[in-house]
């Protein structure tokens, strides 16, 4: 890709229905994460000129007249009209609607479903055809509201690949929000929304890499939670890290030093089972208990019980193998570049 479009920055204050003071770099396909109810629909309907608030850019005009394309959540197309006729809905009456409206379906892929209606396209097809209207009016920023919410999992990640090509071939910035990390794995830049502000933004490899708050680690798909206290510090190398019963060793960080009060966070992919008579590999050895097994897929999920309430994930070929069940005592493993520590909040 990607960034043929030009970066924005958006600044949006607002008070009702909630307070939100957000300053964005809007970089290409832009991903704002924040859990439900923080304000991700309020702040993109403020953009747009729906809600009430101080913008910037475009705050100083009409709603009409802001050049700004938003997606709502379930796409809002009309029922009641055929795909070419949703697509051409915003564009003005002229001799060339109808073709308008076939090239924009083309270039969404959709040019052979035009004469559908939408309760005869599947949950993509609408995304594309809503996405197609959205871009109608040749908008100088493109709002996606919670684009994943109407996909089943089954389509999903095909779906949002097609999308973020799709929105990269439009070639201008576009802001989604959604609660959903798997869209912003696939970013050029994501932020992350809390208590009415951004509290981390960046690449997503970064932002993966490095929450740096439990609740951000949490959104970002982390399960696993230590509270502890650094009690060692290996310039460049290692940090030790120890809570009730437990030390644990983690990447080193410049910022930690011995003393500090943090927390540790594990994915439930990352912790894996201590093979027999491998203990010297192991850095991180932790001894839990099963609790509860649930399948995932082709997946396993288990609950354990150690030094806190653990998760992890094994495929059901690896949960046979070890014969695992309900009350079994194992030992895991995790390794310390999988263990992200923060200051504790
Ligand atoms: N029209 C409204 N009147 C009163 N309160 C509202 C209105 N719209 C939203 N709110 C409240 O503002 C807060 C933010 O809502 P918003 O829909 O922006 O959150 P969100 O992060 O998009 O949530 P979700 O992920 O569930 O869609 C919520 O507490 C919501 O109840």
């Amino acid at each position: 890709m990607k960034p043929s479009a030009p970066a924005l920055h958006i600044h949006c204050q607002m008070q009702q229905p909630l307070a939100l003071d957000i300053s964005l770099q809007v970089q290409g396909f832009t991903v704002l994460l924040g859990v439900s109810g923080v304000g991700k629909s309020s702040l993109l309907k403020a953009v747009a000129g729906l809600l009430p608030a101080q913008v910037n850019p475009y705050g100083d005009l009409a709603v009409e007249q802001r050049p700004i394309a938003y997606l709502p959540q379930g796409y809002a197309l009309f029922p009641h009209l055929r795909a070419w006729e949703n697509v051409a809905f915003p564009l003005s009456r002229s001799a060339h609607r109808h073709m308008d409206a076939l090239a924009l379906l083309q270039r969404v892929g959709l040019e052979n479903l035009a004469n559908r209606f939408p309760s005869e396209l599947s949950g993509g097809q609408k995304q594309r055809v809503a996405l197609a209207r959205a871009l109608a009016r040749k908008p100088q920023l493109l709002l996606l509201d919670e684009p994943t919410s109407a996909l089943d999992m089954a389509t999903r990640d095909e779906v949002l690949d097609e999308l973020v090509r799709e929105v990269h071939v439009f070639g201008i910035p576009v802001l989604a929000v959604s609660h959903d990390p798997h869209l912003a794995m696939l970013a050029d830049h994501m932020a992350i929304l809390r208590d009415g502000r951004i509290v981390q933004e960046g690449a997503p490899a970064e932002v993966f890499a490095r929450p740096r708050h439990v609740a951000s680690a949490r959104l970002l798909g982390f399960r696993n939670f230590l509270s502890g206290q650094i009690v060692g510090s290996e310039h460049n190398s290692r940090l030790q890290v120890a809570g009730s019963g437990w030390q644990m060793q983690a990447g080193w960080q410049a910022a930690l030093s011995v003393g500090m009060p943090v927390q540790l966070a594990m994915r439930a992919e990352d912790i894996y089972l201590q093979e027999d008579g491998a203990a010297h590999c192991c850095p991180n050895p932790l001894s839990v208990q099963v609790k509860a097994c649930r399948k995932e897929g082709l997946s396993m999920r288990l609950y354990l019980e150690g030094p806190a309430s653990l998760e992890m994930l094994l495929s059901r070929q690896q949960a046979e193998d070890a014969q695992i069940t309900v009350g079994n005592f194992l030992k895991v493993c995790v390794q310390p570049r999988h263990v992200q520590v923060m200051t504790a909040e």
